[in-house]
């Protein structure tokens, strides 16, 4: 337990960093993009090759109902999380989006 708010509290309840603390929190943004960089190339990857399969069997390149799911988890984070979610999963059509 601890009195120093966190990530899980209202944004307005954030404690503004100390300028001591900066560094490290700088670490902590660096590790974590780097972990989300990887997991997003990753399920990337994983749609990439699911969509493939769909295909291959003379399926559609999107399936909506599946699409909904995913951004209903981003909700949380309102409309930046939906863009997230869109962003996420047009990756994940990668060439099949024909960008
Ligand atoms: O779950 C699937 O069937 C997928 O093809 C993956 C995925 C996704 O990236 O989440 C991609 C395209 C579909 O329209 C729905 C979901």
């Amino acid at each position: 337990m601890t009195d120093t708010p966190t990530s899980t509290d209202a944004p307005g309840e954030l404690a503004p960093a100390t300028a001591e603390e900066i560094p490290d929190l700088r670490v902590e943004i660096d590790a974590i993009d780097a972990e989300l960089l990887r997991l997003i190339k990753r399920r990337s990857e994983i749609s990439q090759r699911i969509g493939l399969a769909r295909m291959a069997a003379g399926g559609p390149r999107i399936v909506y109902n599946r699409e909904m799911q995913v951004l209903a988890r981003f909700r949380d984070l309102g409309a930046e999380g939906r863009e997230l979610g869109m962003l996420l999963l047009r990756l994940g059509r990668g060439r099949l989006g024909g960008r």
